[in-house]
Formats: C-alpha cells, structure tokens, sequence
C-alpha cells in the first residue's frame, strides 16, 4: 500500500510548521524521514496517523484520504511506533501488544487463538517476547520501545510510521531494530536523527527543513556538502565505500552561523 502526500500543511497554535510537503512512499519502500530539530518531521507524521489534521493537502494511503475514512480504517492501514509513548499502569508487554489487535476487534470480540499467535509472532520477530510478562513501566527505554515496535506489527498494518525508534536503543539494538523493520517489507516512513544509520538502511531519504522538503531521493543525491551545510549546518561529505555502504564524514567543528555559539564576555579595556 502507498503513502502520498500532497501539498500537506499543517498550523501548531499560531505557527506553519509544514508549508505544503509532497512525499511519496512506494508500496515496500523504506523512506526515512531527515532534518534537523523543529524542522517539522513530527507533525508531519501526525497528519498521517491522523493526531492533528492538515490545514491543506491531502494525505493518501492506499488511494484513500485517512482523513475521509473511519478512525478504524485508518488504524487497520497504518501503525505508528512514537517516542515515549506512555503504557497503561501495570500493563505488560504482553497486554500491551494485544492492544495493537484492536481495530480489528468489533466493540464486544474476544481475542482469537489467531489474535493470539499474531501477538506472539510480533513479540518473537521483535525481539520481547522476554517481556510480554514484565510490566511495561518497568522496561528500560529499549525494551519498551521493541515492545511499542511489536504493538505495531500485530496491528497488521500496511503503512508503519516511526518516530525515532532508536532513540534509546544501543548501538547494537539499533542496528537489530531497524533491520526487523526493513525485513518486513512493509511501506515504511520514518523519522531518524542518525544520518549514518539512516543512510544504511533507508530505500530513499526526504530532507525537511522548516517545514518543506528541500531534498528527496537516494542517500548520496540528498545528503550532499550542500545539504549537510545548509540545513544540518556542519562540513560533511557522504561517500559510498568499497563495501557498499555509505558513511558520512564529518568536521569536528559545526558551522558558526548556526546557532548563537559560545557567550564570550567582553573585557575592559
Ligand atoms: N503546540 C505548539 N505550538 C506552536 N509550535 C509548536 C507546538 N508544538 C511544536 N511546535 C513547533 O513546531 C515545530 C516543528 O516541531 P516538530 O516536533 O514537528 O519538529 P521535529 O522536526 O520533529 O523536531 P525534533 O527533531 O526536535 O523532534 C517546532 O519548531 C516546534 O517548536
């Protein structure tokens, strides 16, 4: 199932934070979503899984407008794992996971021996199943975070949206994490702040930067010296090496104009 936006805008309290985003993501496509802090990539997932509505544009999944079809529909298309997404007092992985059957449950089903191996399936393929009798309040950031990632997958979604699912992982479970997520061959979009990582695994990148895309496409036609310095603010060059991947040099120092630097206090003369 695709994902497209088209012209997408968006208004927090008095402020355009996206200024008409177009972006595509192709049926199994892993397009990660880059750009520095505030530059709007949040919101724009919002519009998608449908927590603060466009005010222009239009957001399509699966050839349908998610903000034209029942919140169930949209649910059933599209997962969405967040940063910090709190759990119920006293739930455990487990029953968290099972939460994620919820769209498709009618107001009074049970749960199914099939809901059940779904639930079990998406705890193995994520790693937790160590915690799904352990209370989710009580997991470090990155257990919690490849539970929030199995709640997810037992959605059954067509679309996953990711909000920096590596944040609290180590480097290690970042790698494992994201290599779970592009196995499944689902229409992926998300959001990372490591470039490095990004650029390993993505299909394709899209660059926000103040709320519009000023690069899309393949690692090495976005991430270029001109894009580095002027939306990231740093001296860096992406190189493909021998071994296929691409890896990101950097200048130790940040650009000065970004930023108001150091304070230094004037001496008297
Ligand atoms: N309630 C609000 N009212 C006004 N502005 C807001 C509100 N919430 C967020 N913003 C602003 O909207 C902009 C975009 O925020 P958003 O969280 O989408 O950025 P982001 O690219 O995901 O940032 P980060 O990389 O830091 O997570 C930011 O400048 C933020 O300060």
């Amino acid at each position: 199932m695709r994902l497209d936006l088209s012209g997408v805008c968006a208004r927090l309290g008095a402020t355009e934070v996206l200024g008409g985003v177009d972006l595509s993501v192709g049926e199994g496509e892993f397009v990660g979503l880059v750009g520095p802090n505030g530059s709007g990539k949040s919101t724009l997932l919002r519009t998608v899984y449908r927590s603060l509505r466009p005010t222009g544009g239009v957001v399509v999944v699966g050839g349908d407008d998610v903000w034209g079809m029942s919140a169930r529909e949209a649910a059933r298309r599209t997962a969405a794992v967040l940063q910090d997404s709190p759990a119920p007092d006293g739930v455990t992985g487990g029953e968290l996971v099972a939460l994620g059957r919820t769209p498709h449950h009618g107001l009074f089903d049970r749960d199914t021996e099939r809901d059940r191996e779904i639930v079990a399936d998406a705890l193995r393929r994520t790693g937790a199943d160590a915690f799904a009798h352990r209370v989710v309040a009580g997991l470090s950031g990155g257990e919690r975070q490849r539970v929030l990632l199995a709640r997810a997958l037992a959605q059954e979604p067509r679309v996953l949206l990711l909000d920096e699912p590596t944040n609290h992982l180590d480097i290690r479970a970042r790698f494992e994490l994201l290599g779970v997520v592009a196995e499944l061959g689902l229409t992926t979009l998300a959001v990372l702040h490591d470039l490095d990582l990004a650029a390993r695994t993505c299909d394709r990148l899209v660059v926000l930067d103040r709320g519009r895309v000023v690069a899309a496409g393949g690692v090495l036609e976005t991430l270029t010296p001109g894009v580095m310095r002027d939306v990231f603010g740093v001296n860096a060059e992406a190189a493909r090496h021998a071994d296929g991947v691409v890896r990101i040099g950097y200048d130790a120092q940040p650009l000065a104009r970004f930023g108001p630097g150091p304070v230094v206090e004037e001496q008297p003369a």
